[in-house]
């Protein structure tokens, strides 16, 4: 494709995309071929590709075809090192201030300027996690070190995560902030080996000011890497640099991660995202139908809808946005408005995926809270009683609200067999009909499960 179909097809994207979002993804592309219907564009990571992919390859697909280019897929390569100009200054990858100075990039990876805390919705199952967030984004001095955040798929994580990252840019422009996600963490290790050049990569990742690391959990089984990762925290920690760190669950739960980095990683202030509740799903939804407004002015939702979907679509939040972004989508392409007709019809598999859809994880979760043990000790080895009736709690309710199988069940609770699962349920009905507590137990759990 030429540099004029490109120039146009950018015009249309920026305007629909908005300057924001253009500039931070769109503007750093480079057009390159288009060869059997693939078009062909060059990026500055594999990161950056993925993600373009995954957010706005319909839409730059759409604009190609306007403009009347041939392409039903779209190709992402990495822009070749020799043309490394090609790689634009208003590339989100952006190098830091100091290390800059230094010769040495500190590249950080792209932030989402969607994920600000002020289009993050607060309630009570984030509350800790957000105020946490929100402590370390002010830049003052370190008062825990690390931060740990943590919970379960689509909850908010990320989210939270570029939100320090882009609210300390802004506060303290001097700061080097490094955000990287775990893989790119041994990503770069991997490669500074290869090139030799670990004083470079040691360098680099001491020289920083506050340390970001998503999805920490990437490196749970890759000793070498964990081995880099310790080091490197030791050596911010004992400058008094702050660190943050997400994963999809507690230090202590990360299955094949060393010891002494998980006591390391616990040493600081561990939050927990819990599971949304129906009134931060709703609040969620509100905030995001503001958004969509944006884009598809004038369409409005009837009464009761969002209530509706924040009842049926549990799982996590990104499936409710993606709900409501195809309804707003749906509704604009076949103008109607959005009433509840029109999302049973838009969302039907959707809704049918949510239907029952409670994990045996989000049980074990639940029931571990409510009795207030650890994670670990519900699917561990211990048969002390205060950790035994709730595990029995819990297999009752897996084996009354999931599809899973005795056998099934056991392996998740630690690669217990079918019948001491077996056992636990029958115990539990027993207690059911003689225990008033457990009754109540059971009742509370189930509706909070169900919410
Ligand atoms: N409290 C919230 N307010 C507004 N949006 C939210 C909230 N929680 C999650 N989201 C949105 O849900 C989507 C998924 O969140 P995010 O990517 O941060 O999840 P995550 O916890 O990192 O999940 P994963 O483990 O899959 O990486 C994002 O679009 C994010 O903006």
């Amino acid at each position: 494709m030429t540099q004029d179909d490109w120039g146009n097809i950018k015009q249309r994207l920026l305007k629909t995309m908005g300057q924001n979002n253009f500039t931070t993804w769109i503007d750093p592309l480079v057009p390159g071929s288009v060869t059997d219907g693939i078009a062909t564009l060059q990026v500055p990571t594999n990161f950056f590709g993925n993600y373009v992919s995954q957010n706005f390859s319909d839409l730059i697909l759409h604009e190609l075809r306007n403009e009347g280019v041939d392409a039903s897929r779209l190709n992402f390569a990495l822009t070749p090192k020799t043309s490394n100009n090609a790689v634009k200054s208003s590339s989100p990858v952006a190098a830091a201030p100091k290390a800059e100075k230094r010769g040495s990039p500190v590249t950080t990876a792209p932030l989402d300027p969607r994920f600000s805390f002020d289009n993050f919705v607060v309630g009570k199952p984030n509350a800790l996690a957000h105020a946490a967030a929100k402590r370390v984004a002010e830049g003052g001095p370190v008062t825990f070190n690390p931060l740990f955040l943590y919970g379960g798929v689509g909850l908010g994580k990320t989210h939270l995560m570029h939100a320090i990252a882009q609210e300390l840019r802004m506060r303290k422009p001097d700061m080097n902030v490094l955000y990287l996600s775990a893989e790119q963490f041994m990503y770069r290790f991997v490669q500074a080996l290869r090139d030799r050049k670990m004083m470079d990569f040691k360098e680099i990742f001491r020289s920083v000011d506050v340390l970001m690391v998503d999805d920490v959990q990437f490196i749970a089984g890759k000793d070498s890497t964990q081995e880099e990762f310790f080091h490197t925290f030791n050596a911010l920690v004992d400058q008094h640099k702050q660190i943050i760190i997400s994963a999809d669950r507690a230090p202590t739960d990360i299955k094949d991660l060393e010891d002494r980095v998980k006591s390391r990683l616990q040493c600081g202030l561990v939050v927990d995202l819990h599971p949304t509740d129906y009134e931060l799903r709703l609040g969620i939804l509100q905030s995001k139908v503001e958004m969509q407004r944006k884009t598809y002015p004038g369409l409005e939702v009837d009464e009761g809808v969002l209530e509706f979907l924040a009842h049926r679509i549990t799982s996590n939040v990104r499936v409710l946005e993606g709900a409501l972004t195809r309804l707003f989508a749906f509704a604009s392409l076949v103008g109607r408005e959005i009433n509840m007709e029109l999302t049973q019809d838009c969302l039907a598999d959707v809704l049918r995926d949510s239907e029952r859809k409670i994990s045996v994880e989000e049980i074990q979760r639940k029931v571990s809270d409510h009795y207030n043990i650890r994670l670990s000790d519900m699917i561990g080895p211990k048969r002390l009683r205060s950790y035994a009736r709730p595990r029995q709690v819990a297999m009752y309710l897996c084996k009354q609200m999931t599809s899973r199988s005795l056998p099934e069940i056991g392996r998740r609770f630690g690669g217990r067999d079918h019948t001491t699962v077996m056992h636990g349920v029958k115990r539990i009905e027993e207690l059911k009909v003689s225990d008033g507590q457990i009754a109540e137990d059971l009742e509370l759990l189930r509706r909070a499960l169900e919410s």
